[in-house]
């Protein structure tokens, strides 16, 4: 598949956006013309420096409002057009983007239409280059691709074609299977894009809300499929105009960028084997296969010396016996049941404890970071001793490390017998295993870390839900493994509370009785997180509970919540700098996360750090 990406997805000036295109590894880019407009770089300058970095300029664009105008327009756009058509040949691009008409059309007759790109046409084809003509989704007359299709037929030129962008075809709900029906050489460019599921007016969702495929809603797997059947074999291409992405640094977005077009050659090839490859012709490259994780390997704290002890003392509380230290590497192990805390001591001025790195359970190790690679997530360095077993790690956006390991037939990964007091897993402990872990995420790399989550760990998203923190709104957005194996929860706080701990990371384990754990790290002197007495009442007022249970749930400061299937259970410690524990307890299948009880957790967060309580 030939890669291209447009400049107005990446942030800096035209030269950082063609430099960081082509280190991400993109074959073309599309130049967007105010990127042009602005650039000090005289067209020849663009089209060398294009050459060095070897990477084609495969579209100039966006060219207005040509058709269906009068006839005095109309020759003023032939005389735009020409100047375009001389500026393209200068920079060497042979493609120029037409949106359909949504400012100065006069007319809704599609023949007048017809008549002038036709006339375009031949201006185009004197001067060597081609036009591709795009339904923008609030185009004045043409809005639907169909519509264009029937246009462009019509026109019956050689240098005018389609340019279908997956945003304006998806975003109006249009089928895309009618692309099939368009000739393969009269689709003379692709862009793809993908978008959150909103409710909005279609322009301003198209011009700040786009985002990379597989971070959005659009079903891109089925349009793929639907494209490659066409016959089609150009540049495909990102074209995504997003609000975050103009401020982020371009070198890392357009790594995103890459790793989203990777990602959906493995969802059109899926697409195809689904659903027939006739007429295909495009080499997509699927990625590694790898399973989704069956479950967490470990989960790794970094904490400066002095803040240690609050984190083992915290996790005895919580049950967890001491497994000792490792036999050559600076970090030491804590476990209970399927449940593996390993804290590292290496780093003496790592500040407060912070989760580090998570390890996830998979079939094939090396098959994951074989995929983990092609989808450019840069490899972690890791130190083995003599004997060791070799853990392949990555980093994630966020910069914490990601390991892939397996566990062994005695339940427990092969690494736990290097260390001193290797744990053997108790049948009838009351944690069994890590249930979840919630991850803090910067706004600038939220939508990375959900692309991350699906490719390279193979993690699905739910739909993702804004919870009330007194300090802000938190957006939350859960990505799974089938039935719930792994589960990783990604949290966005406020972009102004970015220092506040709202952000804080949590590891949530399970348990098989959570009224049992808690009186057990009660006796242990565990410091709960106080709940107050109007959740306990409001909680009454909406289940209806057995007064014993209720007075439980308040005597222990356990909350509770309640789903179709099953009941939750679940209560947290203080928090240990960046980083607090939660016990839950699902009973009889309950899915969710205590969603309702977040808020009330937020603020007693929120009162417990602001020393009110
Ligand atoms: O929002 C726009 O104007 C615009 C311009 C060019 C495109 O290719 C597009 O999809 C949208
Ligand atoms: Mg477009």
């Amino acid at each position: 598949m030939k890669t291209s990406i447009a400049t107005v997805c990446l942030s800096g000036t035209l030269d950082e956006k063609l430099r960081a295109s082509a280190a991400a590894g993109f074959d073309g880019v599309e130049i967007f013309e105010p990127d042009f407009v602005s650039s000090p770089l005289p067209p020849r300058d663009v089209a060398a420096l294009a050459v060095d970095l070897g990477i084609t300029l495969d579209l100039y664009q966006p060219f207005r409002d040509f058709e269906g105008v009068s006839e005095e327009k109309l020759r003023h756009n032939l005389r735009r057009a020409r100047a375009k058509f001389d500026l393209m040949n200068r920079l060497g691009i042979d493609t120029m983007l037409l949106c359909s008409n949504v400012g100065t059309a006069v007319s809704s007759d599609d023949a007048l239409a017809v008549d002038q790109l036709r006339r375009l046409g031949d201006v185009a084809a004197d001067n060597g280059v081609r036009v591709a003509y795009e339904a923008l989704a609030w185009g004045r007359f043409v809005a639907d691709y169909e519509h264009a299709a029937r246009i462009v037929r019509s026109v019956d030129h050689p240098a005018v074609g389609h340019c279908l962008d997956s945003f304006h075809i998806l975003s109006r709900g249009w089928d895309p299977v009618a692309i099939e029906t368009i000739p393969a050489d009269k689709i003379f460019f692709v862009q793809m894009a993908d978008a959150p599921g909103l409710t909005m007016d279609l322009l301003s969702w198209s011009r700040h809300h786009r985002v990379f495929p597989g971070e959005g809603a659009f079903d891109l797997a089925d349009f793929m499929g639907h494209l490659l059947r066409s016959g089609y074999d150009g540049p495909v291409s990102l074209e995504i105009f997003n609000d975050t992405f103009r401020r982020t640094d371009p070198f890392r977005t357009a790594i995103d960028a890459m790793r989203s077009l990777e990602w959906l050659q493995e969802l059109a090839s899926e697409a195809l084997d689904r659903d027939g490859s006739e007429g295909a012709h495009m080499r997509v490259e699927p990625l590694p296969e790898m399973d989704p994780p069956v479950g967490f390997n470990f989960v790794e704290i970094r904490a400066e010396d002095g803040q240690r002890d609050r984190v083992r003392t915290t996790l005895y509380q919580l049950g967890f016996d001491d497994g000792g230290s490792h036999r050559t590497k600076p970090v030491e192990l804590w476990a209970q049941g399927g449940a593996r805390v390993v804290i590292n001591n290496g780093d003496a001025t790592a500040g407060a404890p912070a989760v580090a790195a998570l390890g996830f359970d998979v079939a094939d190790t090396h098959a994951a970071a074989e995929r983990a690679a092609r989808l450019l997530a840069p490899p972690v360095p890791r130190e083995e001793g003599a004997g060791d077993e070799p853990l392949l790690g990555v980093r994630a956006p966020d910069s914490s490390e990601v390991f892939f390991g397996r566990i062994g037939a005695a339940g427990v990964p092969a690494w736990v017998a290097e260390f001193e007091n290797a744990p053997v897993p108790a049948a009838d402990s009351l944690v069994t295993r890590v249930d979840h872990v919630n991850l803090a995420q910067s706004w600038e790399y939220f939508d990375a870390a959900v692309l991350f989550c699906t490719s390279v760990l193979g993690l699905d998203p739910q739909p993702s839900l804004d919870v009330a923190a007194p300090t802000g709104l938190v957006r939350s957005q859960v990505m799974s493994a089938p039935g719930g194996a792994v589960r990783l929860v990604l949290n966005l706080a406020p972009a102004e509370n970015v220092a506040n701990p709202v952000q804080a990371q949590h590891v949530a384990f399970a348990s098989t009785d959570a009224v049992a754990a808690a009186k057990r790290a009660r006796q242990r002197g565990l410091s709960f997180l106080p709940i107050g007495d109007n959740y306990y009442d409001d909680l009454d007022s909406r289940f209806d509970l057995d007064p014993a249970f209720l007075e439980q749930l308040r005597e222990l400061q356990l909350m509770y919540d309640r789903d179709e299937r099953g009941e939750f259970l679940h209560f947290y410690t203080e928090s240990l700098g960046s980083v607090f524990f939660e016990i839950v307890e699902r009973r009889r299948g309950y899915a969710g996360y205590g969603a309702t009880n977040a808020p009330v957790r937020l603020a007693a967060q929120h009162t417990r750090r602001a020393g009110l309580s």
